[in-house]
């Protein structure tokens, strides 16, 4: 151990012996690095490791310089908070691992493999640059969590709207690229929720969306995906979806929903409009949301807790 940094496994890995043999970039004689070689090494992969904050990128950057000095066939790094898994290169059966931990904070394990076993002079100069590679990944780690964090609704634990446009900008990309899978949006409204507040105050307030958050989430699929959209509003993205599929899945909401217990006062029920809205060859998710809405306020004009879906294009065939 040394730095910090503790080499837990070095030795052949039973599993990785049938892997296929690759070709290996030829690595300069260890034998011939002077320290002051070392130290230009370790000066240009800080250099390179300075310009992203992305996790797989170090890797990949690792990678590259690293073979300039120590044949490596793949380089794996693994970390369980935030849980990332990376790699560059290709597995071979010949490892060594390092703990990468700092101020007793582990920043996860970095996995050096090659079909060769590796000498104790590679395995010390490997170990010599650890320290280069961990404020790297470090500053990598805390900025996926501050990234994470700030796409995240603090009250439901869904994700916000920030997330939502990012997502749905991805969704409405795949869905033009792909005729045959399509997608669906749905608005939810909680009904009189001004008036939940009010008499139960916000406390219960922030449980019923805490609740309505949870019966969502539990009522779609994995593919799926719900955002907090504004206070007492949910938007849910419907991956690859009919617009028949969307009212069902809009129903089970609904009367799950309707069904539950969230007040004090058992006897009184909360219920929820939902608009739904289905791909129709929008340039942009805006647009595809703003018919959601619409939609949605026709289900609230029409007497609440009801689902009502914007008919554009070829939803009609589908619905018939
Ligand atoms: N408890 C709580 N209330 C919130 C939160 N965000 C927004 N609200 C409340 O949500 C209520 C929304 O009220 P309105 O927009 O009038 O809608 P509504 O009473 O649900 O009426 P309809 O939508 O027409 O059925 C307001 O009273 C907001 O203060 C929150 O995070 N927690």
């Amino acid at each position: 151990m040394a730095n910090g940094f503790t080499q837990i496994n070095f030795g052949t890995s039973k599993s990785g012996s049938s892997t296929p043999k690759m070709a290996e970039v030829q690595p300069i004689s260890l034998e011939s690095l002077t320290a002051e070689d070392l130290k230009d090494f370790r000066f240009q992969l800080s250099s390179q490791l300075q310009t992203t904050l992305e996790v797989d990128q170090l890797i990949n950057i690792l990678y590259r310089h690293l073979n300039k000095i120590v044949n490596v066939s793949g380089i794996n790094y693994r970390c369980k908070q935030p849980s990332i898994e990376t790699a560059a290169g290709r597995s071979q059966k010949h490892r060594c691992s390092y703990q990468l931990s700092m101020s007793k904070i582990n920043y996860g394990e970095i996995i050096f493999t090659r079909s060769r076993r590796f000498s104790e002079k590679e395995l010390s100069t490997i170990e010599s640059i650890m320290d280069v590679v961990i404020f790297p990944i470090k500053n990598a780690l805390k900025y996926q969590e501050a990234m994470t964090t700030a796409m995240i609704d603090p009250l439901t634990g869904l994700s916000n709207r920030g997330a939502m446009s990012v997502a749905l900008t991805r969704e409405i990309e795949r869905a033009r690229r792909h005729s045959d899978q399509s997608m669906s949006i749905v608005v939810v409204d909680i009904d009189h929720f001004k008036a939940i507040n009010d008499r139960y105050g916000h406390l219960v307030g922030d449980s019923v969306l805490r609740t309505v958050a949870q019966i969502i989430q539990t009522t779609i699929r994995g593919c799926d995906a719900c955002f907090r959209w504004g206070g007492e509003e949910f938007l849910i993205c419907l991956s690859n979806s009919t617009a028949s599929l969307a009212q069902v899945v809009s129903e089970r909401i609904r009367v799950a929903i309707a069904k539950t217990a969230f007040l004090p006062d058992k006897e009184r029920r909360i219920t929820a409009s939902f608009g739904i809205a289905h791909y129709d060859g929008e340039s942009d998710w805006p647009e595809l949301v703003e018919r959601a809405d619409d939609a949605m306020y026709q289900a609230k004009t029409q007497g609440r807790n009801q689902t009502v879906t914007s008919l554009v294009g070829n939803v009609h065939s589908d619905l018939a």
